[in-house]
């Protein structure tokens, strides 16, 4: 890309396509974007964040990651409309611009970048990562399942060719390790919001757990009024609740590991449809899906501002 503007938010992109409208957006956008390098993947390649921020040292911050199961490709595409909307808003969308005065936003587009591009090239429905270990029959370990906390507990599998496969330890992946080192090393991320896809469905912690979170009836509120705010766009019903009431039991779980590290905004969501195209979202339905998942984002990070 030699600028964004000859870059279809409405399409599906290749990795290298991706790489390289980031460059550009940044390029773009220097006053209020950087591009951050927290890692390499097990392929090695590099693991990208974009970092919005309109001054301050250390701020109070949200995290928003995409693409964590490669075959969720509405997520990435999601990813990439909200940074767009985000440098689009500031200065315009009081809301946005009170946000980004106060906070940074961390968006990490392509979380399991080696995955992803073995979708485009072998495996659409790939799901894991492309780690591999001698005597290791099977690829990949499930990124939603390799945190620390509940680790190997219910709803995940410890045989390497099942799809949810926790993988040797908590943190053994390189694209889950990068994550961590630098949500720890930042000691300031006050929301944590991790994209999937599909069900159509916002949920916060536990799923390793169907004890309720100590801010259960907080969470839960703002889950309601996040899911409201979606649904006045498009019309779309997201259910919402905790992971392990709502959908099933998943130990390992990024939200439950940023919960239990304090971060008490954890949210997930499983973006469109309920079933009928499922990983194979038509693209005529990435930006109304953007659309409306903005309105969520943005109720999310509004109440971390204010509280
Ligand atoms: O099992 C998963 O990791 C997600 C559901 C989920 C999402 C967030 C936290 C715990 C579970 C479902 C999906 O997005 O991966 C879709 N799928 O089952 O392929
Ligand atoms: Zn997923």
């Amino acid at each position: 890309e030699r600028s964004t503007s000859s870059f279809s938010y409405s399409s599906y992109h290749t990795l290298e396509e991706i790489y390289s409208w980031i460059d550009s957006f940044v390029t773009e956008h220097a006053n209020i974007v950087s591009k951050i390098q927290i890692g390499q993947s097990f392929e090695n390649r590099s693991i990208l964040v974009l970092k919005f921020s309109t001054g301050g040292f250390q701020r109070q911050a949200i995290w928003i990651d995409t693409g964590i199961h490669s075959r969720e490709w509405i997520t990435h595409a999601t990813g990439i409309w909200t940074a767009d909307k985000i440098v689009s808003e500031y200065g315009k969308d009081c809301i946005l611009t009170n946000i980004l005065d106060t906070m940074d936003i961390f968006l990490e587009i392509v979380s399991n970048p080696d995955g992803f591009a073995f979708t485009h090239s072998m495996n659409r429905l790939w799901r894991k990562n492309k780690s591999s270990r001698p005597g290791v029959a099977c690829i990949g370990v499930d990124l939603n399942r390799n945190w620390k906390s509940g680790f190997g507990g219910n709803g995940s599998n410890d045989n390497p060719c099942s799809e949810t496969y926790h993988g040797p330890y908590p943190h053994s992946e390189p694209e889950v390790s990068a994550i961590v080192k630098f949500i720890t090393d930042h000691r300031n991320i006050k929301a944590l919001i991790s994209i999937h896809s599909y069900s159509q469905m916002l949920m916060y912690p536990y799923g390793y757990s169907l004890e309720p979170v100590s801010s259960k009836e907080e969470l839960c509120n703002l889950s309601k009024s996040a899911a409201q705010a979606l649904y006045k766009v498009h019309g779309m019903q997201y259910t919402y609740g905790s992971i392990s009431t709502t959908l099933y039991m998943a130990s390992g779980v990024t939200v439950d590991w940023a919960y239990d590290s304090g971060i008490k905004y954890s949210f997930s969501f499983e973006l469109r449809d309920t079933g009928q195209y499922g990983f194979l979202l038509p693209a005529t339905q990435i930006i109304p899906t953007a659309q409306e998942t903005w309105m969520a984002i943005r109720t999310i990070m509004i109440h971390t501002l204010n509280h």
